[in-house]
């Protein structure tokens, strides 16, 4: 695999709901591309297309226009059949209601995309996954049974095990209080550091998206804004100052 390849590259992307004078723009010229190991953080306010970003980017839905291309491959030209494998094989998903199945314990969960995906899951890379997490003693529980954090845990271990090319984490803090989500991030955190994770992740918390490299602010379907090293407060003030670039960004 080619190191200089991008882990995501999204050009010019845009995406319509609906036709005629019901229609919805967005995503409105999306560029953006993620080198490998790298952590993104999506902000922007409510129904600025940040669901609707990832979604694209995760081939659940087919843009407008415009191509995302993952790990060199342009995945907008596929069918649903090769997206769909794209997202099991590829795409490692973190959710803010953690979307874990009930009745099946953390280990179970964990080694689900794999049999989702026909394989029987490796049993030491689930254990790995969980002990990463810092779960090795909770594998046989189910989610009933365990903290919202330890859910959240058990999600991001399901969502790393097959070592996606991206990790997608939609407002995966939104539902911890604040002591948790930090324990969730530093999750996330390490797995970009100590396992190269490339790592998207949309939210609305500015503590949140200081633990990302980079912050990028959509605002009405466009990038807005990008923040490099980014801190709370500066985020918080970027945030404030959105109205601003939305002008800016027209
Ligand atoms: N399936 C759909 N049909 C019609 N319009 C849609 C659909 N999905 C999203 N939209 C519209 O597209 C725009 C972007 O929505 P999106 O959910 O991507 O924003 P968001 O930034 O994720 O918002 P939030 O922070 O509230 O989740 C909004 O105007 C929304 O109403």
């Amino acid at each position: 695999m080619d190191e200089d390849i991008p882990a995501l590259a999204v050009e010019a992307l845009t995406k319509r709901h609906g036709s005629g004078a019901a229609a919805v723009d967005a995503l409105l010229g999306v560029d953006l591309t993620l080198a490998r190991g790298t952590f993104t953080a999506v902000m922007g306010p409510s129904g600025s297309g940040k669901s609707t970003f990832l979604a694209c980017v995760a081939g659940l839905e087919q843009p407008t226009s415009g191509r995302v291309v993952l790990e060199g491959a342009d995945v907008t030209q596929w069918d649903e059949a090769r997206r769909t494998r794209m997202r099991r094989d590829r795409i490692g998903f973190v959710f803010q209601d953690f979307s874990l199945v009930p009745y099946l314990t953390a280990t179970e969960n964990v080694a689900l995309p794999a049999r989702l995906a026909g394989r029987r899951a490796d049993p030491q890379a689930v254990r790995q996954a969980l002990a990463r997490v810092g779960l090795a003693d909770r594998a046989g529980h189910l989610p009933g049974a365990l903290s919202g954090g330890q859910q959240q845990r058990v999600a991001i271990a399901r969502a790393l095990v097959t070592r996606p090319a991206l990790l997608l984490a939609d407002e995966p803090t939104g539902a911890l209080d604040s002591t948790t989500a930090r324990e969730v991030l530093s999750l996330l955190r390490a797995a970009v550091d100590e396992l190269g994770q490339t790592t998207v992740m949309v939210t609305h918390d500015p503590v949140a998206a200081s633990c990302a490299d980079t912050v990028v602010f959509l605002v009405d379907g466009k990038i807005a804004g990008r923040m490099a090293a980014p801190t709370a407060d500066a985020v918080a003030a970027q945030l404030a100052h959105l109205d601003q670039l939305t002008g800016a960004a027209r």
